[in-house]
């Protein structure tokens, strides 16, 4: 699917048009798919179609994580699915999540996976190993690249809280800070860069958007990880402008609030009550 917009208009219309920063994360698990689906051929697809056929009106991005497809080689219904939302929903942008970290050139390769072979609007990317692995996707222009940069997991301060301060730099800086200024002043050659922050730590949220001003920041962890929606949509909230500047994912709440026959229309309502939340929280 070619002539794809810019990413960041993408997001910019789906937050006005559809008024929703909701992005429902696609990880199929077919251990917990209905009877209805469980064991047939192309399983994941059918389920995850349905998914998003059902809420497709109530959100502003889908996140496919990668490994969910890959654990079960079914990566051609993984470029299906794609596929068809480019096709029934092509207001609504697609993230890749496969949080791939390499050298140059290999980081070429998972570039041409995201964009080339999945045909993803932007794909999330670990910044571990610096720049020139981050520097690959941004030949594709019109493309997000969204950086880890203060993950939901709480291990994720192992590394992330480490204080990185240079010799002569009086402020306190940690790493996931350095991440996120790297990023905003250094690596955004594209302007469609963005950044993770887990929903779980409002308060390093409210400090990469003081850093990043209007990046757009994408959000696990409300939902099934407990993430504070009033908390959490306050700290991301871009001066001037709420409603926009965040990509607020949930995953299994959606996903899996039936396990019955209807559990479509269950993701459905699981998405309007999760959009409607976030509604209320911008005010
Ligand atoms: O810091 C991060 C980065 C990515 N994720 C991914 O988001 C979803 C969360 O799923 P839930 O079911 O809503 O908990 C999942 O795909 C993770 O790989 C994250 O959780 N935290």
């Amino acid at each position: 699917m070619k002539n794809r917009p810019l990413f960041t208009e993408q997001l910019a219309r789906a937050w006005s048009d559809q008024d929703s920063m909701l992005c429902v994360g696609l990880d199929p698990d077919p251990k917990q798919f209905p009877a209805s689906i469980k064991g047939k051929g192309g399983a994941i697809l059918a389920f995850c179609r349905e998914i998003v056929d059902a809420t497709a009106d109530l959100v502003c991005a889908f996140k496919p994580q990668i490994a969910y497809f890959a654990a079960h080689g079914a990566e051609d219904q993984l470029e299906q699915l794609i596929d068809h939302i480019h096709r029934q929903h092509p207001q609504v942008p697609v993230i890749l999540d496969s949080k791939r970290g390499d050298i140059g050139s290999t980081a070429q390769q998972y570039a041409i996976e995201a964009f080339d072979r999945y045909q993803a609007d932007a794909v999330t990317v670990n910044p571990y190993m610096g720049f020139d692995s981050v520097e690959p996707y941004l030949k594709y222009a019109n493309k997000g690249v969204i950086v880890l940069c203060r993950t939901s997991n709480p291990g994720g301060s192992d590394l992330q809280f480490l204080e990185v301060n240079e010799k002569g730099q009086t402020d306190k800086e940690l790493l996931y800070q350095r991440v996120a200024r790297l990023a905003s002043s250094q690596w955004n050659k594209t302007g469609q860069l963005g950044l993770v922050v887990g929903a779980t730590f409002p308060e390093e949220i409210a400090k990469v958007r003081e850093i990043v001003g209007e990046m757009p920041l994408l959000i696990p962890g409300i939902g099934a990880q407990g993430g504070d929606i009033p908390a959490t949509v306050q700290a991301g909230t871009v001066a001037n402008a709420p409603g926009t500047g965040m990509i607020i994912n949930s995953s299994r709440a959606i996903l899996y609030a039936s396990q019955d026959g209807n559990f479509a229309d269950a993701a459905r309502q699981a998405a309007m009550a999760t959009r409607n939340a976030l509604r209320a929280a911008k005010k």
